[in-house]
């Protein structure tokens, strides 16, 4: 695993004690650790090599502090993130208030950043319904409205936590294929470079310009391209855009 190249970087955030140490804990090492409350100072990060198809993506994943202390820290955490994992939880209305506000700040300042809604502790709902302080239809409606996906996990129990990160895996593979698809149909300073064409294994079709016939290329290759983002910060630099 160490010096293995991380392919998407991806954020947690959320208010202090959500959970998110935990969510990570659960996903890395399929353990949960009970006991006293330890929050986290800076951030802390783990690598998590992920399964789609016949690829393999590893994740880098950051574990921000929620305190507001180390709010500035954060955003440096979440700069040229894929995907952030926004955390509250689902017995604390407040908690959610502050997913709202990470929300805005990914929505103003990661434009290509995904966004995962993630309600935590969902154990403690097992164990008493009236325990919830968060609706689950009122954050679908926000979901929806934010395109972003919504799970409810429990770290104690493994609760939907594995479904979370695979999904995040799969978005990022799909999504990079699609990226790959539109900066093909762009104009020419976005074209691929040669050095790029030759990158891929020399698979790319000249002939094939329009989306449907990259859309058929595409399907009929059974390894996709991952790092075709002419200009993003995971570009490894073979692109035009990132060329001089
Ligand atoms: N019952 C239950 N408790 C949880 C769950 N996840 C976390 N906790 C508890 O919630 C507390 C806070 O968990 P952390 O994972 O440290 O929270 P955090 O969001 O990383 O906190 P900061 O590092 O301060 O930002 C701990 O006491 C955990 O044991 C869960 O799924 N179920």
């Amino acid at each position: 695993m160490s010096g293995r190249r991380v392919d998407a970087k991806v954020v947690l955030l959320g208010q202090e004690g959500v959970g998110k140490s935990s969510l990570v804990e659960r996903c890395a090492h399929g353990r949960f650790r009970a006991g006293p409350y330890q929050n986290t100072i800076g951030a802390a990060f783990v690598a998590k090599v992920m399964t789609v198809g016949d690829q393999t993506v590893t994740l880098g994943i950051w574990d921000t502090a929620g305190s507001e202390r180390y709010e500035a820290m954060s955003r440096i955490y979440y700069r040229g993130a894929r995907a952030a994992v926004v955390c509250y939880d689902l017995t604390d209305s407040g908690s959610f208030q502050r997913a709202k506000f990470w929300v805005n700040e990914l929505q103003n300042c990661e434009e290509g950043c995904r966004i995962y809604l993630c309600g935590t502790k969902s154990d403690l709902l097992e164990e008493d319904r009236r325990k919830r302080g968060v609706d689950f239809h009122d954050v679908q409606d926000y979901a929806d409205e934010i395109k972003a996906d919504l799970f409810e996990t429990s770290s104690k129990t493994g609760q939907s936590v594995d479904e979370l990160f695979q999904k995040v895996a799969e978005d990022y593979v799909n999504f990079s294929a699609f990226q790959v698809m539109t900066a093909f149909s762009w104009p020419a300073q976005a074209r691929l470079s040669t050095s790029t064409q030759l990158a891929y294994g020399g698979i790319w079709q000249p002939g094939a310009r329009s989306l449907a016939g990259l859309q058929d290329w595409l399907s009929s290759t059974p390894a996709l391209p991952r790092h075709a983002q002419p200009g993003c910060a995971s570009c490894p630099g073979l692109c035009e855009l990132c060329h001089d």
